[in-house]
């Protein structure tokens, strides 16, 4: 299996999908055959909404904005014709995020997030997202998301590995 987009890119101590952030969610993105990208998560009990059998509205809309941004970020290599991760690094942050609530989403089961980029044009990228259960079963998503990611300039690298409040001694 090759590497999760969040393995190759570097600098990202990211609450949703940081490696070094060692009390993060740690989510993980993969391409999909047909050009769209998944990541697969389990929530964990304390991740509950007011009914402690679902998950909380922010952790899904954290879910969602982390996987479309590190999607938009493995596309943007993928135009550039690099590796994730090689040469000049290249960041994007969100500028916009819309999230529809379509029905509770379970907390003891894994769920699915699957993203499609839909449009770039300059800095910007629009992607939509659809949160769902993880056996895509024909039914309607728990959430679905716009979100428009947008590239930050290298010069973004002074507020990188600031020695971090998020990494524990
Ligand atoms: C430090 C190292 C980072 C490492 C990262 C590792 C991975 C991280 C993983 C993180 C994952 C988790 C993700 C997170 O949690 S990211 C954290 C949440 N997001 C932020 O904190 C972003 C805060 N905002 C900004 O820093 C600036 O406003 C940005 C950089 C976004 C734009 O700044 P600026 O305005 O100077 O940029 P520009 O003048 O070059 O504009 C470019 C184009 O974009 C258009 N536009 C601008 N703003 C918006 C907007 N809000 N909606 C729609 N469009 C917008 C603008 O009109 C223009 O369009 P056009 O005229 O070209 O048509």
């Amino acid at each position: 299996m090759k590497p999760a987009f969040q393995d190759l890119i570097p600098h990202n101590h990211c609450f949703g999908c940081g490696p070094q952030n060692s009390e993060g969610l740690k989510l993980k993105s993969y391409w999909r055959d047909d050009g769209s990208s998944e990541c697969v998560y389990l929530p964990q009990p304390h991740q509950c909404a007011g009914p402690t059998g679902f998950v909380n509205g922010g952790i899904i809309a954290t879910l969602i904005d982390c996987h479309c941004i590190c999607t938009a970020m493995a596309h943007a290599y993928a135009l550039a014709g690099r590796e994730i991760g090689q040469g000049q690094p290249i960041w994007y942050v969100t500028g916009e995020l819309n999230i529809q609530y379509l029905a509770p989403t379970p907390i003891d089961e894994a769920i699915k997030l699957v993203a499609k980029v839909e449009n770039v044009s300059g800095k910007k990228m629009t992607l939509s997202c659809e949160l769902m259960n993880v056996t895509e079963a024909p039914s309607t998503p728990y959430a679905r998301a716009t979100i428009m990611a947008i590239q930050v300039p290298s010069n973004w690298l002074k507020h990188a590995d600031i020695p971090a409040m998020c990494e524990k001694s």
